[in-house]
């Protein structure tokens, strides 16, 4: 629990937000997830490039699920930086495995907007990827997603309102629960 006055509370957030999907109901998609990349590389060793921080969760439950032997690498890149609405975009960093003529499986944890992701995916065709497959765990349903992205991948669509848990982050809080919670308000 954080002390700093400064910072929203999280056990406040908590009284007024909903369970939108529990970890039993995550664990049985990650794995289906898993399986259906087990298909799309059919044998070939891809780069899975985690988008930090947000899938750090959905990232290593999903790497135990899928066989096919994996190379790992990670960007770090922030939009909300710890608040509820995004922002411009920040690089933190790059990857440093070499993408060209590479198979990339591209994780987050949500595509919301879209920005994040369209950037790293465009980031990764630059530098030679020969194809960007796209895994979230969720996605939000609204009309407000850019042109041109979209998960070939996905566990679960979501009403738009603000989740949490699960990597995902309330004012850098609550990244660990192990369950998503969508604000009511
Ligand atoms: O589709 P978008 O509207 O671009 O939003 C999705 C991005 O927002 C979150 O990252 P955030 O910037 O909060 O950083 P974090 O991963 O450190 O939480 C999340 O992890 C996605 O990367
Ligand atoms: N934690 C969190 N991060 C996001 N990034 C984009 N949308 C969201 C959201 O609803 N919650």
């Amino acid at each position: 629990m954080s002390t700093n006055p400064a910072i929203p509370s999280l056990v406040e957030a908590l009284t007024r937000s909903d369970i939108l999907v529990t970890r039993e109901t995550l664990d049985a998609v990650i794995a289906d997830i898993g399986r259906a990349i087990d298909a799309a590389l059919d044998g070939e060793r891809a780069v899975f490039l985690t988008v930090m921080n947000g899938a750090l969760m959905f990232g290593g439950q999903l790497a135990l699920s899928i066989r096919t032997d994996l190379e790992f690498d990670y960007v770090h890149a922030t939009r909300y930086r710890g608040a509820t609405t995004g922002n411009d975009l920040r690089w933190l960093r790059e990857p440093v495995v070499s993408l060209t003529n590479r198979t990339v499986l591209l994780v987050d944890d949500i595509l919301d907007e879209g920005h994040t992701l369209k950037a790293v995916r465009d980031d990764c065709l630059r530098r030679g990827a020969r194809r960007v497959l796209i895994a979230t765990l969720c996605r939000k349903v609204h009309d407000r997603c850019v042109q041109g992205i979209q998960s070939d991948f996905n566990g679960v669509d979501l009403p738009d309102r603000y989740v949490f848990g699960y990597g995902m982050d309330y004012y850098e809080q609550g990244r660990n629960l192990p369950a998503i919670y969508a604000l009511k308000d």
